[in-house]
């Protein structure tokens, strides 16, 4: 059996519900323009980008003997709120994309923005970065840990993605309100450059009473990444003074997410996109997507 790719779907709450809603565009760039450096995507090509910690977290996740306990010792636990922190990318990378991304920010080429709360900030896959990056990234690295961090979030099943950086600078935003992701694991690396303030906050899971949450605050380290539940609802505090950059990964496992959607807490109404979608899948186009070779012989 083959499986021809399959068409994307949004829940129909995110054009009704969604509270951030504005103007939302999505650009494909063309071939010309934007490509990355030679030298950037050689680096891609190894795991001399990715840090030393996180490698090692990782081939422990492929062991046959992983467990969660065991990954916990690769791993620095935020509270007890199953927050996670972790080296990913070396500074040296982070640097480097940064850079990349200013390049990018200074070309008239057409921008979407990352959400509905971002007014700066890049989506990755306008600069091939999906493919080339963040596609494999959350494949063969970051699914190994959330298959043991998140099984009850399909952490062990998280089949897209949507990858983008936010930028906070004082003329620009500042902070970000309190939400939860439209993810069901989110991993967000901090990217530097200079900053002070601007402390990511976490809360509680959206389903516990307002009356009765706590706040954690965590600290950015550049390199380092925090993953945590997408539902867990959380923001950012203002930055006073120089631009944070962050790489956001909302994963997605569209066998949670079929059952639910995760914005509006009921049975998802599909509704068909040109773009990426939300991570929703369709039971009937998948059967109907599906080429049966025998067939074809
Ligand atoms: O500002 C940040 O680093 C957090 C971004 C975030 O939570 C999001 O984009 O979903
Ligand atoms: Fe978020």
């Amino acid at each position: 059996m083959m499986t021809a790719p399959k068409p994307s779907y949004s829940c129909a709450c995110f054009y009704t519900d969604n509270i951030f809603i504005q103007e939302f565009h999505v650009h494909v760039l063309s071939s010309q323009g934007c490509r990355t450096s030679e030298q950037f995507r050689n680096v891609l090509e190894t795991e001399s980008f990715l840090a030393a910690e996180f490698l090692t977290a990782v081939k422990y996740s492929k062991s046959p003997q992983a467990n969660v306990e065991g990954l916990l010792h690769h791993l620095h636990s935020i509270t007890d709120k199953r927050i996670y922190r972790l080296p990913v990318f070396i500074p040296e990378f982070c640097a480097k994309l940064v850079e990349e991304l200013e390049n990018f920010e200074r070309s008239d080429l057409p921008k979407g923005r990352p959400n509905t709360m971002n007014n700066y900030g890049i989506l990755l896959n306008e600069l091939g970065f999906v493919d080339a990056l963040t596609a494999p990234l959350c494949e063969k690295y970051i699914e190994p840990l959330t298959s043991l961090l998140f099984p009850d979030w399909g952490g062990g099943c998280l089949d897209s993605h949507r990858a983008f950086v936010v930028k906070y600078a004082l003329q620009e935003d500042l902070d970000l309100s309190c939400h939860y992701d439209n993810a069901e694991v989110t991993l967000n690396v901090s990217l530097g450059k200079e900053f002070t303030d601007g402390n990511l906050y976490f809360s509680d899971m959206k389903e516990v009473p307002v009356n009765e949450r706590t706040y954690a605050e965590v600290e950015h380290i550049t390199g380092q990444g925090i993953l945590h539940r997408g539902q867990h609802v959380h923001g950012a505090l203002p930055i006073s003074s120089g631009e944070r950059w962050n790489l956001i990964l909302w994963m997605r496992a569209s066998d949670v997410r079929n059952k639910c959607c995760p914005m509006c807490d009921n049975e998802p109404v599909l509704v068909k996109t040109l773009g990426d979608g939300d991570g929703f899948t369709s039971v009937r186009e998948d059967r109907e997507q599906t080429v049966d070779i025998c067939t074809l012989t």
